[in-house]
């Protein structure tokens, strides 16, 4: 698959924009109209460069409100076509995309537009131009891709075809079947971009929240599915409008983005692979062994399952003595040193605690990484590699357990870890020599972490989980809290055994104190024993306000006598059809604090209507 970006995509100039397109590993990229007049560069001086990137320049864009318009202004944009043409020559440029006219035509005729079309064709291939017509979803009388192309048929000139783009088809819930039977010589380009499912005007949609795929909610393996069976074989290029990208850190961008390719480009070689005999190629069903070869080659990459469990969870901090104390506390153990590291474990049951004491000095607690259980951490290793996954280098003496790392967005650093059937983990003989363990007798796991994400790498984050480590995103949820709307997107696997949570914090005010915070929560079979017996050990628990219990026997009708032990023990509750949900919050160190859960039937939620509470009462205790 030849891979490509519009330079509208990123921040910075022409030439940063065209550098890390090359440092990511690009094929070509879409030279965006207003990234050209905006630069310093000449015409040629911008073909060299991208000629010693090794770029190809495949598509020069927008021409904007060409076609259905009077003769007057036909004349005027034929006029301005050819000053383009001419520029594209010395870009040395063949392509350019033509969008639907949303604004200057008059003429709802498609024999007026094929007639527009054919002259603007036979221009172009006067200066060796191809012509790439698109549908915008918001064209005056073109807002459909088959509409677009019927047009093409009709004039049925050389150079002229189509431009498919995923945005304006998916965002107008058009079937993407019919791609199918689009002659692949007339799609002269394929634009691809992923977004959320928003109800609001498609051009501000558009021009805003678009993200790479994966990042959103589009069906694209199905679309370039569709695109691959057509018999395509050009560019697949990244077209992404998002107000957060274009002021974002532009080599990092560009890997993010290069990632949503390669991983759509294995999503859409699985497509192809599970919906085989589905389409016009329907003779050769009978699945894959008949699989029919396309024109247009897919890489895969290495296959991971999704992962079994948390192995671990690591906090870090300068001085550890509040985490240890918070972590006895809680009921867990602990089970001595590391042989060889300034690392401490903790465990209660499953659920195991590193604490590092090798932080920065003064550096507040803070979550520094989480372990995965995968069936091959080689396998999921190079598999996370391949997607330019950051690779984590820890020592290791000879005879300790080589953990295979990759840094998340949020610098969290991700283990994949060994798994083992029992839920144990190979490594902790390498704590405590000679010590007597102090078992917590307490059954526990890992249920939830819940992570802050910085605003300019959220999406970021969602994608790295999907794409490296099979995490399902949940649509997202928006928390208030004092200090803004907090956005919230689970991550989990289909069985519940890996449940991540990435919260958008709020900008930070000035100076105002660290506002998020991130957390580990333990699943126990007995919550109110668990909380009972870590309030006689003296645990800090974060304090409920009265008017959330009378709330909550307003909207569950509770026992009185279970409502009494919710509010002496500052537990929160929730209920929904599946089952029940109880959980309490230590006080926050630093920015970590500890969470205890207990699932009662099927509940597979995480208490939400409860984290408003929780934010306000954290916030209250940083402002006292
Ligand atoms: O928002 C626009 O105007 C616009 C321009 C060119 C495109 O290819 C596109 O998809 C949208
Ligand atoms: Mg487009």
């Amino acid at each position: 698959m030849r891979t490509g970006i519009a330079t509208v995509c990123l921040s910075g100039t022409l030439k940063e924009k065209m550098q890390a397109c090359a440092i990511a590993g690009f094929d070509g990229i879409e030279i965006f109209e207003q990234d050209l007049v905006t630069s310093p560069l000449s015409p040629e001086d911008v073909r060299k460069m991208a000629a010693d990137l090794g770029l190809g320049l495949d598509l020069y864009q927008p021409f904007r409100d060409f076609d259905g318009v009077t003769p007057d202004l036909l004349k005027a944009n034929l006029r301005r076509a050819e000053a383009k043409f001419k520029l594209m020559s010395r870009l040395g440029m063949d392509t350019i995309l033509v969008c639907s006219n949303v604004a200057t035509a008059t003429i709802d005729d498609d024999g007026v537009r094929a007639e527009q079309l054919a002259q603007l064709a036979g221009l172009a291939g006067d200066h060796g131009v191809k012509v790439a017509y698109e549908a915008l979803a918001w064209g005056k009388y073109v807002n459909d891709y088959e509409h677009a192309y019927r047009l093409v048929e009709m004039v049925d000139h050389p150079n002229l075809g189509t431009c498919l783009d995923s945005f304006h088809i998916l965002s107008r819930d058009w079937d993407t079947a019919p791609i199918e039977q689009i002659n692949p010589e007339k799609i002269f380009f394929v634009q691809v971009a992923d977004a959320p499912k928003l109800s609001m005007d498609v051009l501000s949609w558009s021009r805003h929240y678009r993200v790479f795929p994966g990042e959103g909610q589009f069906e694209l393996a199905k679309f370039m599915g569709h695109v691959v069976r057509a018999g395509y074989t050009g560019p697949v290029s990244l077209e992404v409008f998002n107000d957060v990208f274009r002021q974002s850190d532009v080599e990092r961008t560009a890997v993010d983005a290069m990632r949503s390719l390669i991983w759509l480009e294995e999503q859409s070689a699985k497509w192809l692979g599970d919906n085989a005999g589905t389409g016009t190629d329907g003779a050769a069903a009978g699945g894959a062994a008949h699989r029919r070869r396309y024109p247009m080659e897919l890489a895969t990459l290495p296959k991971v399952n999704e992962p079994a469990g948390f192995n671990f969870a690591e906090v870090k901090a300068d001085d550890t003595a509040q985490l240890e104390r918070l972590l006895g506390q809680l009921g867990f153990g602990f089970e001595g040193r590391h042989r060889t590291k300034d690392v401490q474990l903790w465990t209660m049951g499953q659920a195991r605690v590193i604490i590092n004491e090798q932080a920065a000095s003064h550096a507040e607690p803070s979550i520094a990484a989480l372990g995965f259980d995968v069936d091959s951490p080689v396998i999921a290793s190079a598999r996370a590699q391949q997607l330019k996954a950051p690779v984590v280098a820890r020592k290791v003496q000879a005879d300790e357990e080589v953990f295979q790392g990759i840094s998340a967005p949020d610098s969290t650093e991700i283990f994949l870890c060994q798994g083992s059937p029992d839920g144990t983990a190979a490594w902790t003989h390498e704590f405590g020599e000679g010590l007597e363990h102090a078992r917590s007798a307490l059954n526990a796991v890992i249920d939830h972490v819940n992570l802050a994400q910085p605003w300019q790498h959220f999406d970021e984050a969602v994608l790295f989980y999907t794409s490296a480590l099979a995490l399902e995103p949940q649509p997202f949820a928006e928390v208030p809290s004092p200090s803004g709307l907090v956005r919230s997107q689970v991550m989990e696997t289909a069985d519940g055994a890996v449940r991540l949570v990435l919260n958008l914090a709020p900008v930070q005010q000035g100076h105002a104190p660290k506002t998020y915070q991130e957390h580990i929560a333990f699943a126990v079979d007995d919550l109110v024993a668990a909380a009972r017996a870590a309030r006689s050990r003296g645990l800090d628990f974060l304090e409920i306000p009265a008017n959330y219990y009378e709330d909550l026997d307003a909207r569950f009708d509770l026992a009185p006598g279970f409502l009494a032990t919710l509010r002496e023990l500052n537990l929160l509750y929730d209920r929904d059809a599946d089952g029940e949900f109880l959980h309490f919050y230590t006080a926050t160190v630093g920015s970590v604090f500890f969470e205890m859960v207990e699932r009662r039937g099927g509940y597979s939620g995480y208490g939400a209507p409860n984290a408003p509470v929780r934010h306000a009462v954290q916030y209250d205790s940083l402002h006292r």
